[in-house]
């Protein structure tokens, strides 16, 4: 379809809202309009709609209608599944006749939401059965526990499934269950090592994804994605975030790191017998020196790193280090699927290697605590103080976001949420009345509707990184793979100021270009 022949956007929003049975509100249009211009702008949005609104519709339409790949990232699964259920179903098939084309959409999760048949075949490594009280679950030919019966319910749902996806089981498993039969992305062999490699769930969901016009996901891979160095998602120009009130807590989540005596300690015997002697000691005194310190830690902050713990962190790191670059070197053909194993022991002494000397290191961005739980014992945490930075650099650099949600107003404006972003709200929105003909599916300038806020709905102005505060604040820079050397350093979004494109036009506040973007033409509205 060519952009002059494209419908206006009321006209698709008319046929989405009029094929689950409604009729256009207010504030969904305004919403609608408003994503449709900040896709165009190449600007980000925030928008606040209350409960009835309809905002699914409100960012689908116009995501559907753009023409090119836009990812939605919500924070649960409920609304992950009523988008790819319900949502994107009907509103692809009430779009197809007037867009001439029916965009693809598809859902895409972390690996371990993923059954993995390399576990389910090969068995978990010996040290996760011995933890779990496993004893051979899947020979036992009648097993009467709950264990065994999930983990035979799952064998038998392997051969069934077209997804593998957890959540298409039902009823579910438990928790230890599906741990059984699942990896995490530390833990995967990768493809092309794995046996299983070509009828792997999770890379044909990956595969999907990157066919799709409209890929679903959550918060927590969008910030491994972004923070993580290691992409998941496939490229994409325009990121709607819905539950947006939950993005920083969840991207603060994947940024943190934790350490306790039973993880250490089974990386130990994960990694004992594929190392040298010497190694495995080094590492199994570094642990029970841990282990030993942990038992006095009193919950609360830590100002600072205190004398032993900063000797115990270096003796764990130190030794973590040695026996990741054994792992490296060794390999013991006697060990059956020895990878896998490798893989395991590997993934978890990196973990404890990089928790270790990022608190070590002691970055002033950082906060670091003991945590004491009835049930789990005591941990060490450390967390970012902020992610503003990290989400100014790594999710808004590239790409126009839309952010969403019905509580993102804090005190009567955006600029909380805004600056939690990493965002600096701008004074106002442009409002173009002699605008150029929209592109594919957006509104004709004499057709638009009134922007008219109904109850509950507001817009942010439309907001950039700000040159100033990007080039003052220093942000925490994550190196590759993850945080195994928080850097903090100065930078500058922005190597030129921002500066007019040209003239505003008649209604036109001003159109300013951000020279930082990677892409050429990128118009923040001011
Ligand atoms: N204009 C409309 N008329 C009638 N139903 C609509 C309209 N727009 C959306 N819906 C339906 O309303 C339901 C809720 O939509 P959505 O989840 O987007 O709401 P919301 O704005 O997020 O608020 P809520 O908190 O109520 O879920 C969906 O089933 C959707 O199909």
């Amino acid at each position: 379809m060519t952009e002059s022949s494209s419908p206006p956007l009321e006209d698709l929003l008319h046929a989405a809202v009029t094929a689950v049975g409604g009729t256009e509100r207010p504030g969904q249009t305004a919403m609608a309009q408003a994503v449709a211009e900040a896709i165009d702008d190449s600007s980000h949005l925030l928008v606040q709609a209350g409960t009835g609104t309809g905002k699914s519709l409100g960012y689908l339409v116009p995501a559907l209608a753009h023409g090119e790949r836009v990812v939605v990232a919500t924070a649960t699964l409920a609304l992950q599944r009523q988008l790819v259920e319900r949502d994107l179903p009907r509103t692809v098939e009430a779009l197809h006749p007037l867009l001439r084309r029916r965009p693809e959409f598809a859902m895409l999760k972390g690996r371990s939401n993923y059954l993995c048949l390399h576990r389910l075949h090969e068995g978990v490594p010996q040290e996760d059965a011995d933890e779990a009280g496993l004893f051979d679950p899947f020979e036992a030919a009648a097993p009467t526990s709950k264990l065994g019966k999930d983990l035979l319910r799952l064998r038998d749902w392997s051969d069934e499934t077209e997804t593998g996806d957890r959540d298409d089981l039902t009823p579910g498993v438990s928790d230890r269950a599906w741990s059984q039969v699942s990896v995490t992305s530390r833990e995967c062999l990768g493809a092309s090592k794995c046996a299983y490699g070509a009828e792997c769930f999770a890379e044909a969901a990956r595969e999907r994804a990157k066919l799709a016009d409209v890929v679903v996901t959550n918060h927590a891979l969008l910030a491994i994605d972004a923070i993580e160095g290691a992409p998941v998602l496939p490229s994409h120009e325009v990121l709607i975030v819905d539950e947006a009130h939950e993005l920083v807590s969840r991207v603060t989540g994947v940024a943190s790191g934790e350490l306790t005596p039973g993880q250490v300690n089974r990386a130990v015997r994960r990694a004992a017998k594929l190392v040298n002697e010497q190694a495995a000691d080094a590492l199994q005194t570094a642990s029970e020196g841990f282990e030993r310190l942990m038992e006095l830690a009193l919950p609360g902050r830590l100002e600072k790193i205190p004398e032993d713990l900063g000797y115990v962190l270096m003796a764990l790191r130190d030794a973590a280090r040695t026996v990741i670059s054994a792992l490296g070197a060794t390999r013991d053909a006697s060990v059956k699927d020895e990878d896998a194993v490798r893989k395991q022991a590997l993934g978890a002494v990196e973990n404890i290697h990089q928790v270790a000397e990022r608190i070590v290191e002691a970055s002033e961005y950082d906060v670091v605590w003991y945590e004491r739980h009835d049930r789990f014992g005591a941990s060490l945490r450390v967390a970012p103080l902020s992610v503003s930075g990290l989400l100014r650099e790594k999710l808004f650099e590239d790409r126009s976001v839309v952010l969403t949600s019905a509580t993102l107003k804090l005190g009567g404006d955006f600029n909380g949420v805004a600056a939690s972003l990493g965002l600096a709200p701008r004074a106002r929105r442009i409002r173009r009345a002699a605008r150029r003909p929209r592109r594919a599916g957006r509104a004709s300038t004499s057709a638009r509707p009134s922007t008219t806020p109904s109850r509950g709905f507001s817009m942010s102005p439309s907001i950039s990184p700000s040159p100033a505060a990007r080039a003052a604040a220093p942000i925490c820079s994550m190196s590759s793979p993850s945080w195994s050397r928080p850097r903090v350093v100065a930078r500058s979004g922005c190597s030129r100021p921002c500066a007019p494109l040209r003239r505003p036009r008649r209604s036109c506040v001003g159109v300013w270009t951000c020279p930082s973007s990677s892409r050429a033409r990128r118009r923040w509205a001011s």
